[in-house]
């Protein structure tokens, strides 16, 4: 291969490599779930590199469970033979460095547009604005943005659900270019030879879907990657866009071959497609279980007592002793085929159209400057709590208005402090949505192995911590001083701290939850729980004293809440003092704690007696101030392991 092609861009159509040479081979595969359920049996075929086949069956045939089989992301038990280029690839782990994979569901960032989106995935994919053959990494990402017919929302935000954006065919686009822009045919072991597209053009028009197959067929051309796709009701002119297609049914196989040999094939088998009939429509209603309409037309074919199953169950059994099986079984099973495949698979990798930047630190920073980016523009990941924390610090300072030091407005901070230590933490589920965002996208990008857990968290905890320092400020000027605590620089930034802690911690434990319960309602539902379970045992409900035993052993000692709200207490009231009534014949000995008569007929409560007269021990500031970093970062470290534990599952 000559060096020369390091100059090509994407646009030109100048194919690097023969569509004949190496290629994506799968044979016999089969799958069954844990409990044997049969999923797939015995699905065969050959994606020469430059190629395109498309995957067509009705729903529930078992195309996404294929698509994931060859990507190596199933959870199913597999049996058969997947080979890339000639080496054998069955459950290797390594694959996934070589596949990008569109997955149905849509996981964007809606508050980037869709140029930075791409931007985003091209540098999260490796590739260095400065490589060899990339000149600018802007005009790379600008041409995929227009092969894509995407040029005039180029600077259009994706869209979050109170922000409307592209429409839903826009972004199945952008999730294409994603996988476009990324490290295609890169030479650090990442290079991208398959693409895996499920459901590629759902959503898309006639026309749009026609563009976008064939500007991938175009790309595919140019680069040598393997196309793989599956794909609903194609018009005839996209459908004649793709090389070859296999036909599956209730996970068997109908047929494998060149598009252009369908109509001649199932001519030969008595199942004519009508003229002027578009050729995918007709396959899809033949083998589709569910709606037998086209019995009527391919009466020739079957017989009048074949239903349903049985008519898939006949088409396979058709394929399976045809010629075109047997002339695939002899590719598959051709020695000299996997050699020669090998030798140019060797070229191509030589290829390095772009080069690769990628490394652990860098990738965090990436992820910062994208989590950056949507947190101060999308207003629902801190910009909603950001308001409700303000509207709560005002309601709670109108409410606790301007409190004097007596002994009748003890019980108020007692319950000032404890209401708004735990509503903070309580509204921390306001973050859920946001996360499950990053989540989704987290979860597609670490399948294609851009980055792991590490750089996920690390991401999510640098962009967050300012913002909660943000929230614990604004929360803190206008709640503090409108309520009337102890006027001290001391006591108010005191009280800013644990507020910090107290959201650092809450929001912890929605990393937490939401990592391993990744469902809206599941991570709401549980986190309201734990935050009410942290508010029950904290000691202020119900005193340490009284708790029953099974709580104050266990959770009281690991709510973070409780610490958060010894500390705000000791802060508040150990260093103040209480005025109660002095009276003729008591003196001092009417007050509700004991007081002494600190001036002639001034009868003050020590902050220091109401605090033993409650039952709350020494001040430890030091201790609760390490106990709840501890616990959050304990949180944090469980979601963490969580995580790469699922990460490691499914690479296994
Ligand atoms: N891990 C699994 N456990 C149980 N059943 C599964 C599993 N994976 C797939 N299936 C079942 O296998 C069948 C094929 O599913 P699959 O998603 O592969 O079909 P599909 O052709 O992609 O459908 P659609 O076009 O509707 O997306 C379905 O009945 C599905 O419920």
């Amino acid at each position: 291969m000559s060096e020369d092609h390091n100059d090509l861009e994407f646009g030109q159509s100048v194919p690097v490599v023969s569509p004949s040479s190496s290629s994506l081979c799968f044979a016999h595969v089969s799958a069954r779930t844990s409990s044997g359920r049969a999923i797939l049996s015995d699905i065969s075929g050959r994606v020469p590199r430059g190629n395109m086949l498309a995957i067509l069956g009705p729903s529930g045939s078992g195309k996404t469970s294929l698509l994931d089989i060859l990507a190596n992301r199933s959870t199913l038990s597999v049996e058969g033979r997947i080979c890339l280029d000639g080496v054998t690839r069955n459950g290797d782990k390594q694959v996934r460095n070589h596949v990008r994979y569109v997955q149905q569901e849509d996981a964007l960032i809606g508050a980037l547009t869709v140029r930075e989106t791409l931007l985003f995935a091209a540098r999260l994919g490796g590739v260095s604005g400065k490589s060899k053959g990339l000149r600018n990494i802007h005009q790379h990402v600008d041409s995929v943005i227009s092969v894509l017919g995407l040029s005039e929302q180029a600077n259009t935000k994706v869209g979050t659900p109170i922000q409307r954006g592209i429409s839903g065919g826009q972004k199945r686009r952008v999730s294409v270019g994603e996988k476009l822009v990324a490290n295609i045919g890169g030479a650090d072991g990442k290079s991208c030879d398959v693409l895996v597209l499920d459901e590629v053009t759902s959503g898309l028009d006639a026309v749009a879907a026609y563009e976008v197959v064939s500007r991938i067929k175009e790309f595919a051309a140019i680069t040598g990657i393997i196309v793989v796709a599956s794909i609903h009701q194609p018009s005839t002119a996209t459908f004649t866009l793709f090389d070859s297609v296999l036909l599956m049914s209730q996970g068997k196989q109908a047929y494998f071959g060149p598009v252009g040999q369908v109509t001649e094939y199932f001519s030969k088998q008595g199942l004519t497609i009508p003229a002027n009939y578009n050729p995918a429509e007709f396959l899809l209603e033949i083998t589709n279980t569910d709606f037998m309409a086209t019995r009527e037309r391919s009466s020739s074919f079957f017989k009048a007592d074949i239903q349903g199953s049985d008519q898939v169950d006949e088409l396979c059994r058709v394929w399976n002793s045809s010629e075109e099986a047997a002339l695939l079984e002899t590719l598959l099973s051709n020695k000299d085929n996997e050699d020669l495949d090998r030798d140019v698979a060797t070229d191509i990798s030589r290829l390095g159209l772009l080069s690769s930047i990628s490394d652990a630190s860098n990738t965090t920073m990436i992820l910062v400057e994208r989590s950056v980016l949507k947190a101060y523009r999308d207003i629902l990941a801190y910009g909603v709590r950001v308001i409700m924390y303000l509207c709560l610090a005002i309601l709670m300072g109108t409410v606790w208005l301007r409190l004097g030091a007596n002994e009748n407005t003890i019980q108020s901070f007692f319950n000032a402090i404890f209401f708004g230590s735990a509503f903070m933490s309580f509204m921390a589920v306001a973050y859920i949505p946001a996360f499950l965002e990053d989540y989704a996208t987290y979860k597609k990008e670490s399948h294609e192995k851009l980055y792991g857990p590490a750089a996920f968290l690390l991401a999510n905890v640098i962009v967050g911590l300012p913002f909660l320092f943000l929230i614990a400020i604004l929360f803190s000027v206008v709640e503090y001083w409108m309520t009337g605590f102890r006027s001290s620089a001391t006591g108010f930034f005191r009280f800013v701290m644990w507020l910090f802690l107290d959201l650092v911690a809450a929001e912890s434990l929605v990393v937490l939850v939401s990592s391993i319960a990744p469902i809206f309602v599941a991570a709401l539902a549980i986190t309201a729980f734990a935050n009410g379970l942290w508010m029950s045992v904290g000691g202020f409900l119900v005193q340490p004293n009284v708790l029953n035993r099974f709580w104050y052993y266990t959770f009281y000692w690991i709510d973070y809440q409780r610490y958060v709200f010894d500390g705000m207490i000791f802060n508040e009231v150990e260093s103040r003092s209480y005025s109660c009534p002095w009276t003729a014949e008591g003196g001092c000995s009417g007050c509700m704690y004991s007081a002494s008569e600190v001036e002639d007929q001034v009868c003050m409560i020590s902050g220091q007696t109401v605090l033993d007269a409650r039952g709350y021990g020494g001040d430890h500031t030091g201790l609760w101030v390490g106990l709840v970093i501890a616990i959050a970062f304990a949180m944090r470290l469980l979601a963490y392991a969580w995580l790469k534990f699922m990460a490691r599952r499914i690479a296994h």
